[in-house]
């Protein structure tokens, strides 16, 4: 893949709760394509702070959807897993109907209505279970507990498909070149995009633990869990494998099997700094460095 030029965007410059003036500094940029993957994230946490999820979620994400329309610039938008109920026994596909079971999937669900209402060309991207050497995320926690804790408990009767934040930030940037030559009526709509094959949270937990101790460090015990005995404020799906064949057939495009990306993912988190910071060679030669950090990313120059 060819480099392409990213410029990130976050707060305080892009603040998608204060929405002033984010058209003119998206007219400042006139990028040829946006990415956007701002979210109000913390799935817990916006069971209490609905509101904000939504603020950010639905009305910043319809904004910068809105700007992206005039000004004819493409975008793909970032929507999740979680906007489903998990009652369906297979994978879920574009046609399934969502349902979620909290304020965080909900306010994703609404701003995939919002985004392609104002924007009928933009792509929304569902994946699933993220994970990257960044930020918060159940590969890093998982990492930390080994440091602290003696036994670790894990659910294993909720379903999905890890999935790489590098392999994802490739894919998007092949579907926004696609996006840029094609008939856009082809890329718009709903895609579902995660990484191949599925687990449960309790043996995701296992196949970290095993890529640490293959490189000799310490692992605490591990035990399987039901939901019931994890509590949390917010319900999550017991299934939300994704099925991704569509973006297969409109886009070419095919995640890295979940067991695959993971090792590679903690051969990359091997070479960052205490602060989670990438020092590693393949951030340093890659075109995707300030994306991957989970910023909106505008690419400038297709
Ligand atoms: N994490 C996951 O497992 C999954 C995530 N997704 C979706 O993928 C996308 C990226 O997720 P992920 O990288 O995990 O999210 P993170 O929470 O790691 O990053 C979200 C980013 O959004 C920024 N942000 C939050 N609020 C605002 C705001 N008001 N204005 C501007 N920027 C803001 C944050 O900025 P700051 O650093 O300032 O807080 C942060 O950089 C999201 O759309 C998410 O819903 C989909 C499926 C799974
Ligand atoms: C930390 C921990 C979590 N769990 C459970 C709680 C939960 O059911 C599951 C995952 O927990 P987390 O809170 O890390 O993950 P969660 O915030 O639910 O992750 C989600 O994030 C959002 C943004 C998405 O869009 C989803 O695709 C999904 O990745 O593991 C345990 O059983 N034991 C533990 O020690």
């Amino acid at each position: 893949m060819r480099s392409l030029p990213v410029v990130a965007l976050g707060r305080p410059e892009l603040d998608l709760e204060n929405r002033k003036g984010i058209d003119k500094l998206i007219a400042s940029i006139a990028p040829s394509a946006i990415i956007n993957a701002a979210a109000y994230t913390a799935v817990d946490q916006a069971e209490s702070e609905t509101a904000k999820a939504f603020s950010v979620n639905r009305d910043g994400a319809a904004v910068l959807a809105d700007v992206a329309w005039q000004m004819n610039i493409p975008l793909i938008h970032h929507s999740t897993d979680y906007v489903f109920d998990g009652s369906k026994p297979d994978a879920y596909d574009e046609s399934d109907i969502p349902a979620p079971l909290n304020a965080y999937g909900a306010s994703k669900l609404a701003g995939e209505a919002a985004v392609l209402a104002a924007h009928p060309l933009a792509t929304v991207i569902r994946c699933s279970w993220l994970y990257s050497p960044y930020g918060s995320n159940f590969v890093r926690t998982m990492l930390r507990l080994c440091e602290t804790q003696q036994i670790v408990r894990v659910v294993r009767d909720q379903h999905g498909n890890p999935t790489c934040a590098f392999d994802l930030a490739e894919a998007v940037l092949r579907i926004v070149e696609r996006s840029a030559m094609d008939d856009r009526r082809a890329t718009a709509g709903i895609f579902h995009l995660a990484g191949q094959g599925e687990t449960n949270w309790h043996d995701f937990a296992q196949a970290i633990f095993c890529e640490r101790s293959r490189r000799g460090a310490r692992i605490p015990a591990l035990e399987a869990i039901t939901t019931e005995e994890f509590p949390t404020p917010a319900r999550r799906p017991r299934n939300s494998r994704l099925d991704s064949s569509k973006a297969e057939r409109v886009f070419g495009i095919r995640l890295a099997p979940w067991r695959h990306a993971l090792r590679a993912c903690l051969e990359q988190l091997g070479e960052t700094d205490a602060e989670g910071n990438c020092v590693g060679r393949r951030q340093r030669n890659s075109p995707l460095s300030d994306h991957a950090r989970g910023q909106q990313a505008v690419a400038p120059d297709l």
